[in-house]
């Protein structure tokens, strides 16, 4: 296994008569020996060029990627020591299941009784023990994939490299194969990039989660952090489901305390004013960036409110009014829309809660559940769960 190091990496697509389309823009990542990590982000925003760059079946266009002490960037895909499962699959039709997996073994030096051996465990892992003696044409898209992701799991890389290699599965057997993936690449020490467009999949499978839009890098960070601590907007309304609340505010730093305010629309009366305690609990060069007046966005997960028939705000927590818009009871949770002067604050709780529509709520907002961002350079400027 191997450390994989992207420096200032870009993509650059160039076809005659369009403009140059700059897919990803100057990567900066190191992923540690034995990480398992993923590329995340919408369709379109650079994460296969990323992993094509890497796997070498797309050239560089500027930076450089190495591997332990290795550069790759002018090494053909057979000599970078790495191991691809495609999105396409990429199976050879004319060999049985069997001989696809164990095709790179039997190019090398393995004995035959340890491919075998191998071929087998990894087969048993993904559940394709009785299609080992089909040919690739007679299987669904779902057991080509698995196939395709064993081809590479069997393989003694350096790297491995998996392109949302079990979007075609049932979400049942999906979360299955998961843990089951995830257990066998720690075992193995290997160093993993995912690639994926499905969060939940993300935080079950990696160590840090690398999360990506119109082909630059927003933030890497652990499952954990990107929830907690998101870099920017676009990673707060990104991560989580449903997303987090974002409401236009101002910051009032009077008597040495830290507020946010949320005016109601068309009125100088404040809808919501959350309190983050003393500044001087700010390390320094944070509360410099702070000012009297700064239009900020303050971000309050739905989970992490609080709702109540009467004021029970305590301790850390902020309190607010306002008047229940809609109640949506989802099978295992409510949705509830609480209206403050003209702006919905969407709450989510486990249970059902028994408000009609006009009602007067009471919410309480816990500090580890709000975070300030600056408005205009987007960038976080405080998180609560930083000052408890
Ligand atoms: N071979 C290519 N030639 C020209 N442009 C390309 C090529 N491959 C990708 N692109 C463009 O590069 C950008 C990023 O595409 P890429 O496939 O890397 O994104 P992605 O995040 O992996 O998307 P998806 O999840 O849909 O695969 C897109 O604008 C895409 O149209």
């Amino acid at each position: 296994m191997a450390a994989l190091t992207l420096e200032q990496v870009s993509k650059i697509y160039r076809e005659k008569g369009k403009p140059d389309n700059r897919a990803v823009k100057s990567l900066n990542m190191s992923i540690h020996d034995g990480e398992i990590i993923s590329l995340l982000g919408s369709s379109g925003c650079g994460k296969t060029s990323t992993l094509r760059m890497v796997a070498g079946f797309e050239s560089v266009s500027e930076g450089s990627i190495r591997l332990g002490e290795r550069v790759l960037n002018d090494l053909k895909p057979a000599e970078r020591n790495v191991a691809m499962a495609f999105e396409g699959y990429a199976l050879y039709p004319p060999l049985t299941v069997r001989d696809n997996i164990a095709f790179s073994l039997l190019r090398g030096k393995t004995p035959a009784a340890e491919v075998q051996r191998r071929v087998a465990h990894v087969a048993a892992l993904l559940e394709i023990t009785d299609i080992l003696d089909a040919y690739p044409p007679t299987l669904s898209g779902g057991q080509q994939q698995r196939v395709s992701l064993a081809r590479a799991l069997v393989r003694q890389a350096e790297l491995y490299l998996l392109d949302e290699p079990m979007s075609q599965l049932e979400p049942q057997l999906r979360a299955v194969l998961r843990g089951r993936i995830k257990e066998y690449l720690i075992e193995h020490r290997m160093t993993s990039v995912f690639v994926t467009h499905d969060q939940t999949e993300a935080v079950a499978l990696s160590d840090r989660i690398a999360v990506m839009s119109g082909g630059v890098l927003q933030q890497f960070a652990s499952p954990e952090d990107l929830k907690e601590r998101p870099a920017n907007l676009f990673v707060a309304g990104f991560i989580g489901e449903p997303a987090m609340n974002l409401l236009p505010a101002r910051l009032h730093l009077d008597g040495g305390e830290l507020r946010a305010v949320v005016t109601a629309h068309g009125s100088t009366a404040a809808a919501l004013s959350v309190h983050f305690g003393p500044l001087a609990r700010l390390p320094e060069a944070q509360a410099m960036a702070l000012h009297e007046g700064q239009a900020v966005h303050l971000g309050v997960r739905p989970h992490k409110v609080r709702l109540g028939s009467t004021h029970s705000a305590q301790g850390t927590e902020s309190a607010a009014q306002g008047q229940l818009s809609f109640n949506q009871w989802q099978g295992d949770q409510s949705h509830v829309g609480v209206e403050l002067g003209g702006h919905t604050l969407l709450v989510v709780t486990d249970g059902a809660v028994d408000l009609a529509e006009g009602a007067p709520v009471n919410l309480a907002l816990p500090l580890s559940a709000l975070h300030l961002f600056d408005s205009a350079s987007e960038q976080a400027l405080v998180h609560g769960a930083d000052l408890r």
